[in-house]
């Protein structure tokens, strides 16, 4: 057997076009507020990628580049100005801060209807309330490649290996929701692969390359890749794709999968807060 490509980028454009279309019939274009601080190269590339995508779907492109030795209070007053400003809709906070920063200080300064990470205490609250809300980006982009790859949730069981604020825990909450049976697994779980083995649908965001292989994979499972790694060799994900291709049904690719999910789900919730407005 041989995995059938879970294609994010089609799935993405398919997003984005329905976005444009959306924006297009709003009163005024939505601001999208980008606050980059510092200057990783990753961030760099994810920031751009965000800024270009909202251009492209008729936003506002409403970007802040701040030092990465910026302090608390004059970052927090960067979030308050933005916070206020009627021309910005949405704002996020690019992820990893520089070490100095307090992110959960800064990402709750961000007002609800603004906050289209669903990374604020209210956002994530909602979630586990099972309120609505605004979602965080990336396991709403695995939701939406699961279903447009007609994936049955229900009764299904799910293994989300990793619980970071960003992806796991919002994941196993958004994969309870569509009722499946939610195993969370994560660097205390004894004897990972017999756990993951177990997955119907197993969705990889622990953030460590090539860690999980063929042998935690059942075979024709649905098997997502949330990882993304720089290496000599180039990008990589958390699964490693040339063994786990042999077993599992269906796998995401990386670069190609989750990612390019991750920017489009964020335009959407952009269009999700001008409409709430
Ligand atoms: N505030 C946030 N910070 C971060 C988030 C987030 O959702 N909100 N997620 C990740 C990074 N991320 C978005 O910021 C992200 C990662 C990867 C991609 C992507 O399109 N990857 C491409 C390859 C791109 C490349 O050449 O490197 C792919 O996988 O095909 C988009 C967004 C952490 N920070």
């Amino acid at each position: 057997m041989t995995a059938t490509t879970i294609d994010g980028r089609a799935v993405a454009a398919k997003v984005r076009a329905e976005v444009a279309r959306d924006v297009a019939a709003l009163p005024a274009p939505p601001g999208l507020a980008t606050v980059l601080v510092g200057d990783d190269p990753a961030s760099a590339v994810y920031v751009r990628s965000k800024r270009r995508q909202c251009v492209e779907a008729g936003m506002l492109d409403l970007h802040r580049h701040l030092p990465g030795d910026i302090e608390q209070s004059a970052a927090a007053a960067v979030v308050d100005r933005l916070a206020d400003d009627p021309r910005v809709t949405a704002i996020l906070l690019q992820l990893p801060l520089p070490p100095q920063l307090d992110a959960a200080a800064l990402i709750d300064r961000i007002p609800p209807e603004k906050d289209v990470d669903g990374l604020t205490e209210s956002s994530a609250g909602r979630l586990a309330l099972g309120r609505p809300g605004l979602r965080p980006c990336t396991p709403t982009g695995v939701l939406a490649l699961l279903d447009e790859h007609g994936v049955a949730l229900a009764g299904a069981h799910a293994v989300v290996v990793g619980r970071s604020d960003l992806v796991g825990k919002p994941m196993a909450q958004l994969l309870l929701g569509r009722d499946a049976t939610v195993t969370v697994c994560h660097s205390r779980t004894r004897d990972l692969a017999a756990t993951c083995r177990q997955a119907d649908v197993l969705v990889v965001a622990a953030g460590v390359p090539h860690l999980v292989t063929a042998n935690a994979v059942r075979p024709g499972a649905t098997v997502i890749d949330v990882g993304i790694h720089r290496t000599n060799a180039g990008l990589c994900g958390d699964v490693d794709a040339g063994s786990v291709r042999a077993v599992a049904g269906a796998l995401t690719p990386v670069p190609g999968g989750v990612g390019p999910m991750t920017i489009a789900m964020l335009l959407r919730n952009t269009v999700a807060a001008a409409r709430a407005h």
